[in-house]
């Protein structure tokens, strides 16, 4: 069926009034209680549930980040959700700081089992729930309201009285959520919590959670937004409950929900990392965590090793992670296109000088890099993948290849004709080139292979009008040419037929030259048929800048076994004259 003939089979959200809102003039200052449900609404949605060691490995991940509060499993769902939980509890597993949760049905046999798979727990939360929204009240659950209510209360009563017989020792914590939360009518959504809250009967020292799930995301983020604002105008005892968010992402907003819902009063959120759960997922936590850091909130945990914490998520869910997911994917800190790579380059450039100047390191100047919202590094990421190089690349990300990988910092001129060799390539081949076969091209377009101690043979005299000395070498140091290397230069070239003319300095300033590291040049030189450049490597300058020659004059189909109106020149010759 044709897509614009099917817009009558759906309905539009129907929002809540609440035009004096006050949550679009606020701003996020601080992270909010986090809770990870990877083990739990993660688990529940996977093909496969993860085996103890996936759990496990999920567990210990979660608590290493530094998750305070996680929801281990839905005991009563499988032997493998008791027995995880049994785990955690005879093996000392869980820090003293941390809280584990369980979920349950409303119902009071499977409350009592519930309960008893946390016995010995030091400290943990029972979250009860129940769909309250028309169409599961209509439909699921074939029940009014009252009864309704009636059964969201008979689930807090039977949780009182069984945790009280077997968790006596156990600091134990509430919670409870209308499921369908946002589909439920507000007002009938306050009933039923007020109900439980009569009957847990929340005070210091006793919180209850309220949980307020976007089981099904429905409506935009704003709309979401001014449930959570009413909602927390609207319920009593403010002191004594938390009120916790749980959104989903079926519109593909769960994050800008959740963060409308902050600025709205919320102050715990539920969900897992890189987004798992039910359908499209539960919001994802690291984008939530990461959003906050980018805008310089702590969010409280460690996303420093974000590849372990994509490895981890893939391993226990054995589902892949997209590489464009914000923060985490594979690709999201690299640029294959020409004008990012390009931005992204000199981008680098300026904070290496402003740390320069400023006689700091880079990671202690304020990150402001183009097309990148947050430092690679911040999370574990190398600088080497931001650029990569295909068709669609340009100078800039060549140029950024050839300084990152091979530590050559090409002159510009040499940077766009490279450029232009590179972009035959990625043409003709259709994928990527690597960064290995970016520096073999070059090394084969620009070094000599002929043998250096070999007399330079020449048609012509090159002349040499352009000399870059990479990494600033004894040229310059400053950006200005040192007037006695140069003409050590000339002497050192001029008996083996390279005329030096011209000469300007082109490397950049500021270096300063590693004594122990060869030395690399690169030399444009003229000849009758037009110039070209050529690329050389030596112990010494001199030694670099004559291969240089060397190779340029070999480009230019001036090498010769037989030169005509030049002197044969060279090392050799020059240490024979
Ligand atoms: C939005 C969410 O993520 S909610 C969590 C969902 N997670 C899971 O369901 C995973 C774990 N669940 C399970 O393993 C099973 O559902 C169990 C073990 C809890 C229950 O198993 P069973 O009783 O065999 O099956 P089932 O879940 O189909 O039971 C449905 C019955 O419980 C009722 N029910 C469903 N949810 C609830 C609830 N929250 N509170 C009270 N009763 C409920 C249904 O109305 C239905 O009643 P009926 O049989 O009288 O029609
Ligand atoms: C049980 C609740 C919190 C849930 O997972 C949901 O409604 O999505
Ligand atoms: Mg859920």
């Amino acid at each position: 069926m044709k897509a614009d003939r099917l817009p009558h089979r759906y309905q539009a959200f129907v929002p809540m009034t609440l035009p004096d809102r006050t949550w679009p003039d606020k701003t996020l200052t601080a992270a909010p209680r986090w809770l990870s449900t990877d083990l739990r609404d993660g688990n529940q949605a996977l093909v496969n549930p993860m085996t103890p060691a996936r759990k496990l490995a999920m567990f210990d991940l979660l608590v290493d980040m530094g998750y305070k509060e996680i929801e281990v499993g839905f005991p009563v769902a499988s032997q493998d959700d008791h027995d995880f939980v049994r785990l955690l509890i005879e093996q000392d597993r869980i820090p003293e700081d941390v809280r584990i949760s369980v979920l349950v049905q409303a119902r009071d046999e499977l409350i009592r089992r519930t309960a008893e798979s946390l016995r010995g727990a030091r400290s943990a939360t029972i979250h009860v729930y129940n769909a309250t929204a028309p169409l599961f009240r209509d439909v699921v659950f074939g029940i009014s309201r009252q009864e309704c209510v009636d059964l969201a209360v008979r689930g807090t009563e039977s949780m009182l009285r069984h945790s009280e017989r077997l968790l006596a020792d156990c600091d134990l914590g509430y919670q409870y959520s209308p499921e369908l939360f946002n589909e439920t009518e507000p007002e009938f959504a306050v009933e039923v919590c007020e109900a439980v809250m009569d009957r847990w009967e929340p005070g210091p020292g006793r919180e209850i959670v309220l949980n307020f799930p976007a089981t099904v995301e429905r409506s935009t983020p704003n709309v979401f937004a001014d449930q959570i604002e009413w909602l927390d105008r609207t319920l009593s005892r403010p002191a004594w409950r938390c009120l916790s968010i749980h959104p989903h992402n079926d519109r593909g907003t769960g994050v800008a929900a959740t963060e409308l819902a902050l600025l709205a009063g919320a102050k715990r959120v539920e969900g897992c990392l890189f987004g798992g759960g039910e359908r499209a997922g539960n919001v994802c936590l690291v984008t939530l965590g990461l959003n906050m850091l980018t805008h310089g909130v702590d969010p409280g945990i460690d996303f420093s090793d974000i590849d372990r914490v994509r490895r981890t998520v893939e391993y226990c869910s054995e589902l892949p992670v997209s590489p464009r997911h914000p923060y985490g994917g594979e690709l999201v800190y690299t640029a294959f296109s020409g004008s990012h790579q390009d931005a992204i380059k000199k981008g680098f450039a300026a904070l290496e000088a402003q740390a320069a100047e400023a006689g700091e390191s880079v990671r202690d100047r304020d990150w402001r890099m183009p097309y990148l919202p947050i430092d690679p590094e911040d999370v574990g990421r190398s600088y080497e993948a931001v650029v990569r190089i295909n068709s669609q690349s340009g100078k800039g990300g060549v140029a950024y290849v050839m300084s990152a990988w091979h530590g050559l910092d090409l002159p510009r001129d040499l940077q766009i004709e490279f450029a232009r060799t590179v972009q035959a390539v990625a043409d003709a081949t259709g994928a990527e080139i690597t960064p290995d076969r970016v520096g073999r091209l070059f090394e084969q377009e620009y070094l000599s292979t002929a043998d250096a101690t070999k007399p330079l043979a020449v048609r012509h005299v090159p002349v040499l009008t352009e000399l870059f000395v990479d990494g600033a070498g004894p040229l310059s140091a400053d950006g200005a040419v040192r007037s006695g290397e140069l003409d050590s230069l000339c002497t050192t070239l001029a008996p083996w037929g390279v005329l030096v003319t011209g000469l300007e300095h082109t490397g950049p300033a500021g270096k300063s030259q590693d004594p122990g590291r060869e030395a690399a040049v690169y030399a444009r030189c003229t000849f009758p048929d037009g110039p070209a450049w050529g690329f050389g490597r030596g112990p010494d300058l001199h030694a670099a800048a004559f291969s240089a020659v060397r190779a340029a004059a070999a480009r230019a189909g001036e090498t010769s076994p037989e030169p005509t109106g030049v002197p044969v020149a060279g090392p050799a010759a020059a240490e024979r004259g």
